[in-house]
């Protein structure tokens, strides 16, 4: 099955569009799993707690690569494969290089990690990309309007009429989706930008990440993003889930599993 067949089967089993992110940063985690093989510990416990009400996982590679944890990522990957196989596994690595690197960096995401999809940025064009799509069960997405403020310092540059944004998302759509594997990054800090990139890519895959730590607007989001069948988004929300356990001691998983639940059900109400 492919990554967006795959995805398309989450969202329905799950009645979820949420995506869990695990960026498990050592500072935030309990005392007693603060090394790196408590993260693998912690990002298991956090799935366990949260897979019925998730639509994909995205673990952020930076958290694991800055202690030397790939084994750990590893881990917690192959956990979720085998635990979870009908849930999305999506590697956030925001990758781009030239082709014969990028070669490299789709085998780490795939093949190492055994991911359905990896976030990349298309600042290096198609021949950067190319490489990724040559795997035509799994997912590619591609940074286009991203959450962060200074997004938009080059995202909205004019490009012969349009925002560059548009331009990635229609070039996305209709040039490089060649074997119906892509996706878009759109941040949810962004609702009117979510809404042209939506009219301009039909049923495309969207993830959405800026609700909760980066104050999003839920109702705004899926108003903005949804498909006709109202699906359409893997909407992240980390640090809220992660970390929604109030003090160090306090259950965690728990924690994050009533948060994760709340989330989901906020953006049901608006599907
Ligand atoms: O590609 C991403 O996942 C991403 C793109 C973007 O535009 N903004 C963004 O925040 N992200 C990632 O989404 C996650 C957001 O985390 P929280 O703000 O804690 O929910 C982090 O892992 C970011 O690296």
């Amino acid at each position: 099955m492919n990554f967006v067949n795959k995805l398309s089967a989450a969202w329905r089993t799950n009645n979820s569009l949420l995506c869990v992110g695990l960026d498990p940063d050592l500072a935030k985690l309990p005392p007693a799993l603060r090394h790196a093989d408590g993260i693998a510990t912690f990002c298991k416990a956090i799935v366990d707690a949260t897979a019925d009400a998730a639509c994909a996982f995205k673990p952020q590679i930076a958290y694991f690569a800055a202690l030397g944890a790939e084994k750990q990522l590893e881990e917690v990957c192959a956990y979720i494969r085998s635990r979870y196989p009908h849930i999305p596994l999506v590697l956030d690595a925001k990758r781009g290089d030239i082709g014969a690197t990028a070669t490299q960096y789709a085998r780490e995401a795939y093949d190492r990690y055994g991911a359905d999809a990896v976030t990349v940025n298309p600042y290096m064009g198609f021949d950067s990309v190319e490489p990724y799509l040559e795997w035509a069960d799994r997912g590619v997405i591609v940074l286009c309007r991203t959450s962060n403020a200074g997004g938009s310092d080059l995202q909205f540059l004019d490009v012969g009429g349009k925002p560059l944004y548009q331009h990635v998302a229609s070039l996305v759509a209709h040039k490089w989706n060649r074997s119906g594997q892509c996706a878009l990054v759109v941040g949810a800090t962004f609702p009117a930008e979510l809404r042209a990139v939506r009219e301009i890519v039909g049923d495309m895959p969207l993830l959405v990440p800026g609700i909760g730590a980066q104050g999003g607007d839920v109702q705004a989001t899926v108003e903005a993003g949804r498909t006709a069948d109202a699906t359409g988004m893997m909407i992240n929300s980390s640090r809220a889930i992660l970390y929604a356990a109030p003090a160090a001691g306090e259950d965690f998983a728990a924690a994050a599993r009533r948060a994760a639940l709340a989330t989901r059900d906020d953006i049901n109400r608006y599907r």
